[in-house]
């Protein structure tokens, strides 16, 4: 493992492993879920760690330029010190890093709010293949000088370029924010309370993430954590980020009045403190730790219609019956994204046969994304072609070969296994 401090030296550790044909693994944090930060034979892991310095902050603008080795958590500390947010937050906040966060295109739970990385990354440095320094760099909000090369960096998961400086538009900081914990009586509650909820509190409205009653069972029985409310079927958790107290708290207030006085919902709670807030998203946050301590994991995240978002959890219970001890669903279903989780005693092939490509075939027949916002890594890469048309995967090889002749990035990552 190489821990490089600048791109420097970076250009060289890459130049170096260019002329010698030495597959190098890019790594951040090491917490993507589906192996892309992983070497999987005998590649060189190329470490962030190390570059960890905040270059500059602009205070009127909010744009951040920093390593690519920065801690996402610090980086929300030193901006909201100045009062300003990160636009994105995601469980793994306390050891991913920037870099890897850009390089997957990582979504999480403030996507809702401030969109993709894709539009709210203004600027990258790139060390490509053979150690040149590509420094587009640039903290413009509108820049429509010829091709948008930062895009193909952006969720490439290392296998183009390594990622060593970004610079970030982060919004103001909300001076008020409010989080509600509520249980759902089904599905199409959910779905009528979404609607409802985007109605009323629309402008406001900075995260609508959701979880069933597994996953509850399961934050209980391996976190200890309490559930808030009455036991119900789906619970969500609804955030509002807004400029002024009183405002969001009428605002939120009259929501909760219409779904519970319509059955939507069947009870909730509200958290205006910072502390309660935080017990709150614990509870959603922590599903996946909660998961790994359930046994072996078969991880999906999907992209779905959102009226069809549930619909496989259902039918998966149905087709593993006794073979599965938990099947949970659970994620972001503001943006359409469903976290389907199914866990086992331990790993077994029969159980996988039954899982793939069924999972992935039948998110295909609905147009959905067989990885929404964990990318495809190494455990996912095969499975390319079920969200993407041959011509598309022919002209990703020809982008990898133009950037990465020699193969030697991340090899075994996100382009399928050539037969
Ligand atoms: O573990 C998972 O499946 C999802 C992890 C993460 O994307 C989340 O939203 O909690
Ligand atoms: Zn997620």
């Amino acid at each position: 493992m190489l821990k490089p401090r600048s791109s420097e030296e970076v250009s060289r550790i890459l130049r170096h492993c260019h002329e010698r044909n030495l597959a190098v693994n890019p790594q951040g944090g090491n917490t993507g879920l589906v192996g892309g930060s992983v070497p999987v034979f005998d590649e060189i892991i190329l470490s962030t760690a190390l570059m960890n310095q905040v270059t500059s902050f602009d205070r009127v603008s909010g744009i951040l330029v920093c390593q690519a080795g920065c801690v996402l958590e610090e980086l929300s500390q030193y901006v909201q010190e100045r009062d300003f947010v990160m636009p994105l937050d995601l469980g793994a906040k306390g050891s991913c890093h920037i870099g890897g966060n850009v390089a997957t295109n990582a979504g999480g739970l403030r996507f809702l709010r401030y969109g993709s990385l894709r539009g709210t990354v203004l600027g990258l440095e790139v060390v490509l293949a053979d150690g040149t320094i590509l420094d587009c760099l640039t903290s413009l909000r509108k820049d429509n000088t010829g091709y948008d090369l930062k895009q193909l960096f952006i969720g490439s998961e290392g296998t183009l370029g390594v990622i060593t400086a970004v610079s970030i538009l982060c919004p103001p900081r909300p001076k008020a924010v409010n989080v509600a914990f509520l249980g759902c009586p089904g599905f199409a509650e959910v779905l009528q309370t979404f609607s409802t909820c985007k109605g009323m509190l629309g402008e406001i409205l900075s995260a609508f993430e959701f979880m069933d009653a597994g996953c509850m069972q399961l934050v209980q029985q391996h976190l200890r954590l309490d559930n808030p409310v009455q036991e119900s079927p789906f619970y969500l958790l609804v955030e509002t980020s807004g400029s002024s107290t009183e405002h969001d708290t009428e605002k939120l207030s009259c929501f909760l009045e219409q779904v519970l006085g319509s059955g939507l919902v069947t009870d909730g709670t509200v958290a205006t403190d910072e502390s309660k807030a935080q017990a709150l998203w614990a509870l959603r946050e922590r599903i996946t730790e909660a998961l790994s301590r359930d046994g072996y994991v078969y991880k999906y995240d999907l992209s779905l219609p959102v009226e069809q978002l549930y619909d496989l959890v259902a039918d998966l219970r149905a087709r593993l019956s006794s073979r599965a001890r938990h099947v949970v669903g659970y994620g972001h279903l503001g943006d359409g994204n469903l976290h389907l989780n199914v866990t086992a005693e331990a790993f077994s092939a029969v159980l996988l046969d039954a899982l793939e490509p069924y999972v992935y075939a039948w998110t295909a027949g609905r147009r959905g994304s067989i990885s929404a916002e964990h990318g495809l890594g190494f455990r996912k890469r095969d499975a390319l072609g079920h969200s993407k048309p041959p011509a598309a995967v022919q002209l990703m090889w020809q982008v990898k070969a133009l950037l990465d002749p020699r193969g030697i990035l991340n090899p075994y990552k996100t382009l399928p296994a050539r037969a």
